[in-house]
């Protein structure tokens, strides 16, 4: 039977799921309300970019979806990436995978339990430190975990190592494919951002965030208004709607993207070497009351000893650079603390 919400015992580390299932039916304890306004609104124009287009030999067509990549970049700093290549099965084991570590038991979901805002594995709920709204709980339990250049893994659940292994390596494609788009786009020199960013050797970080149904999902945040650190976040979710981008100051729910589709949006470091040609995109997740929903990123950085600063023939052409170059891992470091 259902606890009463003000039996549910203060434990910095319970699960928001454990939480979830002890309040179902009944009130969500008062540390994760969040006075708020959650709508957003539908928009048939959000961009797509078809990838196949992107990376085509036919340079008409990869010079239209150029220009289109360039225009969703600056005009929304997010779109929704279809023909990308990463099979259905590859997304879905991962999605499976993850679910499965929310399954475990929190005993053994703290093993994870965050010390530092870096750690290669983390698992935990509740507040995120990169956003505004740090007092707030967020409805929310996730995992963490560094994937490249340097692959870890939780031991549990054991099906999660190789699909993650895969998918990460899947992204990182996709990723360096964008990069050397948006290189073109800046008209850089081929491969000139590669070897600044030192991309072979690329962060990458795997966020899963496991959503609980909530009894009051207009009280409570999901994920709390941010932007992301990297360069570009790829997201994808187990097609329950959630997320919400800001677009002119309104917010935006890309929930009729096309079946199998990445979500990608612009990070802080692609804002920094475009020297504000890009904006990363200040975007967050509400919840609901009927199923979990789960979603997935892997962003995707710089080399961590990579210095990020604006592009130095972009800081030549606009006259003035307007960011402080850094390194990359330091900088991630300072924006999640
Ligand atoms: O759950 C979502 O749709 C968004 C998650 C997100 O923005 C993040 O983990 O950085
Ligand atoms: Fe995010």
């Amino acid at each position: 039977m259902a606890a009463p919400t003000s039996q549910v015992p203060h434990h910095q580390s319970l699960s928001v799921k454990a939480v979830a299932e002890s309040c179902i039916q009944s009130s969500v304890p008062s540390k994760y309300l969040f006075v708020n306004d959650i709508n957003g609104s539908p928009s048939d124009s959000i961009p797509i970019i078809d990838f196949s287009l992107l990376t085509s030999t036919n340079l008409h067509h990869r010079s239209k979806a150029l220009q289109e990549l360039d225009k969703a970049c600056v005009e929304w700093g997010f779109f929704v990436l279809v023909n990308h290549g990463i099979p259905e099965t590859a997304m879905k084991s991962l999605i499976d995978g993850s679910l499965e570590f929310f399954e475990l038991a929190d005993e053994e979901k703290q093993r994870y339990e965050p010390k530092s805002v870096l750690d290669p594995i983390m698992s935990g709920n509740g507040s995120m430190p990169n956003s505004e709204s740090h007092k707030i709980l967020a409805w929310r339990d996730f995992l963490k975990i560094s994937v490249h250049p340097t692959f870890y893994c939780p031991e549990k659940p054991e099906t999660l190592r190789e699909v993650l292994r895969d998918y990460s390596e899947r992204v990182r494609n996709v990723f360096r494919e964008l990069v050397e788009a948006v290189s073109e786009n800046l008209e850089l020199e081929q491969g000139y951002m590669d070897d600044v960013l030192k991309l072979d050797a690329c962060f990458q970080r795997f966020v899963a965030n496991y959503y609980p149904p909530c009894p009051q999902p207009d009280q409570v945040m999901g994920t709390p208004p941010h932007v992301d650190y990297g360069l570009f976040t790829l997201l994808i979710h187990n097609g329950l709607p959630g997320l919400q981008i800001q677009h002119n100051g309104d917010w935006f729910k890309p929930d009729h993207s096309p079946p199998n589709s990445l979500i990608v949006n612009i990070g802080r470091h692609l804002e920094i070497y475009s020297n504000g040609r890009y904006k990363g995109i200040k975007h967050r997740a509400v919840v609901n009351n009927h199923s979990p929903r789960i979603s997935i990123i892997i962003v995707n950085g710089a080399a961590p000893d990579a210095i990020v600063g604006p592009a130095a023939p972009l800081v030549e052409r606009d006259g003035r650079a307007l960011y402080r170059p850094m390194k990359f891992i330091e900088s991630v470091e300072a924006m999640l603390t």
